[in-house]
């Protein structure tokens, strides 16, 4: 079981502060889910904890230092869907999920029963397996996602990160991979994802972080997160929140004046 902790992290970008001042600790308990408005700073602190944006503050990995961890074990540490979705390589959808075990060949070994095995399972956990001989330039914006993701769960870490993968999933798509998400957490992986889909958000995760203005809002459990109040000052808007046999349901509803 790998544990992230992140204290006092901050990140200065064009002159400008944009985390500021983070602590926080990650174990597999669930999919946590990073929300918070376009500019809140969750794109940006996700790759700071992966060590690709410059920092300040401290961030180890089962009490190692970031700094102190290599590339390669990185990579066998934590897999990465970032939120551009553009694949610059004329490759098949399976090459690009096949990319996703890399961190494991030596420059003299091809791919071995183990890759293989993870390669299937993220295809068919993705359900792209119609797609693998296809140019993933030639795919729509949904499964191009869906292939990128399978490159993630491929790589089989014990830290899974992922910045709106379920972006430009149609719903039974959106599910499925939460549902996925859910259990690698149950099996012990730690998974962090941003989103925007606030329905999702409760209903799939079960620890919230709400970022506002490169801070910390709220944290904690999506009922206690994805409050009125927060809501009216983090987002402008209300929402309609009732709880029903499938857990709580949270659906903005309309603008308020931003209470700043
Ligand atoms: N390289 C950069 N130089 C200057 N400003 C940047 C840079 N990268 C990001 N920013 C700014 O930092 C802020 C946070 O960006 P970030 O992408 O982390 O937000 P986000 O919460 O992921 O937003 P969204 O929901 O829109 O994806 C934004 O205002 C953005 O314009």
């Amino acid at each position: 079981m790998t544990r992230l902790s992140v204290r006092n992290l901050s990140v200065d970008l064009g002159g400008q502060t944009i985390v500021r001042d983070v602590s926080l600790d990650f174990a597999p308990d669930g999919v946590i889910g990073l929300i918070g408005p376009n500019g809140a700073g969750k794109s940006t602190f996700l790759k700071a904890i992966l060590g690709l944006v410059p920092s300040r503050g401290g961030i180890s990995y089962d009490g190692k230092p970031l700094p102190e961890i290599d590339r390669r074990a990185l990579a066998r540490l934590t897999s990465y869907l970032p939120q551009d979705r553009e694949i610059a390589w004329p490759l098949s959808v399976e090459n690009v999920v096949a990319l996703g075990r890399t961190p494991y060949l030596s420059t003299l070994s091809g791919l071995g029963s183990e890759d293989h095995q993870e390669i299937e399972s993220a295809i068919a956990l993705t359900d792209i397996a119609h797609l693998r001989n296809r140019i993933v330039s030639t795919l729509s914006g949904g499964e191009r996602a869906r292939v990128l993701m399978a490159r993630v769960l491929a790589q089989a870490t014990p830290i899974l990160i992922a910045d709106e993968p379920v972006a430009a999933l149609d719903p039974g798509h959106q599910i499925a991979l939460l549902e996925t998400l859910d259990a690698l957490s149950s099996a012990g992986r730690t998974i962090i994802v941003s989103l925007h889909e606030i329905s999702l958000a409760a209903r799939w995760c079960r620890r919230l972080v709400l970022l506002d203005k490169g801070s910390i809002a709220a944290d904690g459990k999506p009922e206690d997160v994805l409050t009125h109040e927060h809501f009216a000052k983090v987002y402008g808007v209300r929402i309609h929140r009732t709880v029903t046999e499938d857990g709580l349901l949270v659906q903005p509803v309309a603008r308020l004046p931003l209470q700043r």
